[in-house]
């Protein structure tokens, strides 16, 4: 296997850990805790099968979407991801040219290492970009940072629900996880200096520099009147995203959000939060068809996409596997990760007699221990 030629993402996995500092490597891939969610995500997806159904035209398949009025080639966006630069010196830059190659959306982190507007730049001909919003105790640098991005472009905001203080991962504390001198993220720039993201934790601090710093500048205290605060003076859409629980999805659709986003954060936060793909099913049921719903969390198969969709949600998202292929080939990289799911995806319909979206539904699948007469 060589840098160019993989043939799955857990081999391109591989790759990157190889090429990635360790830290970098910790910082990447690691769950809060005992991991248990982490690896339920992945688990969660191998306890649905698919019922194929044959004799179906399936010469053409329409992989394509309409969400928040624009086309997108098909149903997958990148999920933000802090720090970009970690993978490759070209860090959100390279990523957002590659969504935009791909004809997929990006969400961009607030903790990324480029900033929104170079980011808008590269990401032209995407579909849309949206910002993903961890929020400051600080409003009014909150404000800004949305009006920000409503004027360089963004469509929508994401604001991070699942995170009132950060998941505690052990890799982080064990390597005393920082960032490299030089190397921040930009748009904290007037709350948090350069050098306190690079610092080395002292006394009693948290060793991570990530959770020292979130812990200073995130506002624990964030309830849903926050969706009304942004509503007065942005017109940009807002999505919530960590929802899991079905009470949470019909608060926020109540509150007026505009897409909601089944997450645990790739296993990062609550170790033990129930894997997202199990959440789709009964969030649907709650919601209806009142917003688009999208999910997240170990998404690494076409067959992954098809289930969601079978579940419920209207598109994924997909994490770690982008800043793999950062790691390994950059722009090329991602846009490798995100061509190779387009194949597969495509390949699942195909195989299972689905030649559009809307003929992805409940009853091809079959969780473990349904009785096939479920059917
Ligand atoms: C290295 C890394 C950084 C992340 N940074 C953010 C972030 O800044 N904001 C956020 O809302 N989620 C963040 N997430 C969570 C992702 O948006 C997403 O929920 C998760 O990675 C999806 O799972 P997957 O990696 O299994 O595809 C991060 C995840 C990883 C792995
Ligand atoms: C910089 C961090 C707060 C980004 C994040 O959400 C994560 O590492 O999971």
């Amino acid at each position: 296997m060589t840098d160019q030629h993989w043939v799955n993402l857990d081999e391109l996995e591989a790759l990157a850990m190889k090429k990635l500092p360790k830290m970098v490597w910790g910082y990447y891939s690691s769950g809060s805790e005992s991991e248990a969610t982490l690896r339920d995500n992945r688990a969660a997806f191998l306890r649905y099968n698919i019922m194929p159904r044959l004799m179906v035209d399936v010469s053409k398949v329409d992989t394509t979407l309409t969400l928040f009025g624009e086309k997108l080639d098909f149903p997958l966006l990148i999920a933000p991801m802090a720090y970009h630069k970690l993978a490759n010196p070209e860090g959100e830059v390279a990523t957002a040219r590659a969504a935009a190659a791909c004809r997929i959306p990006m969400i961009q982190s607030t903790m990324a290492t480029v900033r929104k507007e170079e980011v808008a730049q590269a990401a032209k001909g995407a579909p849309f970009l949206m910002l993903q919003l961890y929020v400051t105790k600080n409003r009014d640098f909150c404000r800004n940072l949305i009006m920000g991005a409503q004027k360089a472009g963004y469509k929508a905001i994401a604001v991070t629900v699942d995170a009132p203080r950060l998941g505690h991962r052990e890799a982080d504390e064990r390597d005393s996880f920082h960032l490299p001198e030089g190397m921040a993220p930009v748009e904290l720039d007037s709350l948090v200096s350069a050098e306190e993201h690079a610092r080395q934790a002292t006394g009693d601090e948290p060793k991570s520099a990530v959770a020292r710093v979130f812990y200073n500048q995130m506002d624990s205290a964030l309830t849903w009147d926050f969706v009304a605060w942004v509503r007065a003076f942005s017109s940009m859409r807002i999505l919530v995203k960590g929802i899991l629980s079905p009470f949470d999805a019909l608060r926020a659709v109540e509150v007026g959000v505009d897409g909601i986003i089944v997450s645990n954060h790739g296993g990062r936060q609550l170790d033990f939060a129930p894997a997202t793909l199990d959440c789709v099913a009964n969030i649907k049921r709650a919601i209806g068809d009142t917003v688009p719903l999208l999910m997240d969390g170990g998404v690494r198969r076409g067959t992954d996409i098809l289930k969601a969709l079978a579940l419920g949600a209207d598109a994924v998202c997909v994490g770690r596997p982008i800043l793999h292929g950062l790691a390994v080939n950059g722009q090329q990289g991602v846009q490798d990760v995100i061509k190779m799911m387009r194949r597969d995806f495509e390949q699942a319909m195909r195989l299972s007699g689905c030649p559009s979206l809307k003929s992805i539904t409940r009853d091809k699948l079959l969780k473990q221990g349904e009785p096939l007469s479920r059917l």
